[in-house]
C-alpha cells in the first residue's frame, strides 16, 4: 500500500499555513520534511496524525496507523523507565520486550523514575515507545533534540529497522540521520497569508 497526500491545506491559529501539499509515501520509505522555522512542519505532522483538522485536500494515511512523537516526550515522572514502557505497551495492546529497552540503551535505567532522567534520557525513553505502538507510519517532529551522537546513531538504526520491516517514516529534522530518505521542501507550499 502506498499512502498519498493530495492538495492538503493546514492551518494554525485560524490562519492557513500550508496549501496544496502533496506527496506519496511507500512502505520502507522515509520522507524528511524541510523548510525554515515556522514554515509549518509541525502543523503538517499534527494534521496528518489526526490531531487537528485539515483545511482541505485529502490524505490516505489513517491516523490509526500513525505513531506520532512530538516535542513532548510524555514521560510519566513518578513511573520508572520500565513502568513507563509497560504503560505504553498496555495503551497500544502490545507487550514490553527486552529488545525495546536495548534499542534505545535503557536497560541500565530500567528502575529509575522518569522524573529523574536527563533530557536526552527522557528523549530516548519517549522514542523507545515507538517500538511498542505496532503502528506502520512513524511521524516524528525533531526526534533527535537532546540526543548525543551515540543516541542519534541508535535512533537512526531503529528507523532503518522499522523501514526494513515495511514501515514508513515522515520526519521533521534539520540533521542528517544517515538513513536513506527522500526530502520534501515545504517552502513552495507556504500559504501567502502565513
Ligand atoms: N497558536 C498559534 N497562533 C497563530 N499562529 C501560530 C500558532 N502557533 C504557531 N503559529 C504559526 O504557525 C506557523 C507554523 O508553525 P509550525 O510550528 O508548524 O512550524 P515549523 O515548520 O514546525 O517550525 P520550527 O522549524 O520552528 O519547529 C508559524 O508561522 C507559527 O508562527
Amino acid at each position: 500500500m502506498v499512502w498519498t497526500v493530495e492538495n492538503l491545506g493546514v492551518t494554525r491559529g485560524g490562519m492557513p499555513v500550508l496549501t496544496g501539499v502533496g506527496f506519496s509515501l511507500a512502505p520502507g520509505q522515509a520522507l524528511i520534511l524541510r523548510g525554515p522555522n515556522g514554515v509549518g512542519k509541525t502543523t503538517l505532522l499534527r494534521t496528518l496524525a489526526g490531531l487537528q483538522p485539515a483545511l482541505g485536500g485529502s490524505s490516505s494515511i489513517d491516523p490509526g496507523d500513525v505513531a506520532y512523537a512530538g516535542h513532548s516526550d510524555g514521560v510519566k515522572a513518578t513511573l520508572t523507565v520500565s513502568e513507563n514502557l509497560r504503560f505504553w505497551a498496555d495503551v497500544y495492546g502490545t507487550s514490553l520486550t527486552e529488545d525495546v529497552m536495548v534499542a534505545m540503551r535503557l536497560v541500565a535505567l530500567a528502575d529509575r523514575p522518569g522524573g529523574s532522567l536527563s533530557a536526552g534520557q527522557k528523549r530516548r525513553l519517549g522514542l523507545a515507545r515507538l517500538l511498542l505502538t505496532g503502528r506502520k507510519v512513524w511521524m516524528l517532529d525533531e526526534p533527535t533534540v537532546s540526543l548525543d551522537a551515540a543516541s542519534v546513531g541508535l535512533f537512526a538504526a531503529m528507523i532503518a529497522e522499522h523501514l526494513a520491516k515495511g514501515g514508513a517514516a515522515l520526519l521533521a529534522t534539520h540533521i542528517d540521520l544517515g538513513i536513506k530518505a527522500d526530502l520534501l521542501d515545504l517552502t513552495p507550499y507556504k500559504a501567502r497569508a502565513a
